[in-house]
């Protein structure tokens, strides 16, 4: 997260960091007892090396009563993710057992109405991205407020040029953005998910290249699909 501000501590409960031999590689979110959204560009850099899931933190390195690594039983990509777009670009994390819910790890309701955000409404974004260009790492959860910028803009040059799809919204990134390692982590406007930090253009902080983000309520059908089909 560039240009924003520590995150109360445990005051957003749903915030999870995706760990790869205990280091955090990507934000996700808790959106049922025992499932996980994230970014499907997350399992990029993997090479076939297993996730953890890091619930209950504030801090990624010291010792906190309610923080909770959970194995990953299932990693589901959206199947028209891909290394080359950022379409369908969704990760859906079983957890090898249901979360212990409590003040410190909960659910956020995610956008189920296919409607777009307003233009102009202000979201959160959180995560432990890089909190500079020469990619400082914090220890502690960071946020940052951004206001949603029309997909019609959006898709100007200089800006993301006919790329922003339906299924994408977009947010100003002058300064304030967010960065490396904020991929999967949630867009939050009005207290309900609208979307999921992606990488964009891999770039971070200029108004030329606003932050995209997968639009949750245009995938509901297919994450309902995959914890359903995973209870049977
Ligand atoms: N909102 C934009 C946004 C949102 C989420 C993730 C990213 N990922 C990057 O940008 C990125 C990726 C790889 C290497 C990188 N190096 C740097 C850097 N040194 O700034 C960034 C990156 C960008």
């Amino acid at each position: 997260i560039l240009g924003g501000s520590t995150t109360g501590a445990h005051q957003r409960p749903y915030m999870a960091s995706l760990q790869v031999d205990g280091h955090h590689v990507c934000g996700g979110f808790l959106i049922a007892e025992q499932w996980v959204l994230s970014a499907a560009h997350c399992m990029e850099d993997m090479k076939g090396k297993t996730f953890q899931v890091l619930l209950g933190a504030h801090s990624l390195s010291q010792p906190e009563p309610h923080k909770r690594l959970y194995a990953v039983r299932a990693a589901v990509r959206h199947p028209g993710s891909n290394t080359e777009t950022n379409d369908d670009d969704l990760l859906l994390l079983q957890l090898e057992e249901k979360a212990t819910l409590s003040e410190h790890v909960k659910i956020l309701p995610f956008q189920r109405q296919d409607v777009d955000v307003p233009p102009g409404t202000m979201c959160e974004a959180a995560g432990w991205g890089f909190t500079s260009h020469s990619g400082r790492k914090p220890d502690v959860l960071q946020q940052v407020e951004r206001p949603v910028k029309s997909r019609e803009e959006c898709n100007r040059r200089p800006y993301h040029d006919n790329t922003i799809t339906d299924k994408m919204l977009c947010t100003d990134s002058r300064k304030k953005d967010t960065c490396k390692g904020d991929s999967g982590g949630p867009l939050i406007c009005n207290g309900v998910a609208e979307g999921v930090v992606t990488a964009g253009a891999r770039v971070c902080g200029n108004y030329k290249k606003p932050g995209i983000y997968t639009r949750i309520a245009a995938y509901v059908g297919w994450i309902d699909g995959v914890m359903a089909a995973a209870e049977e």
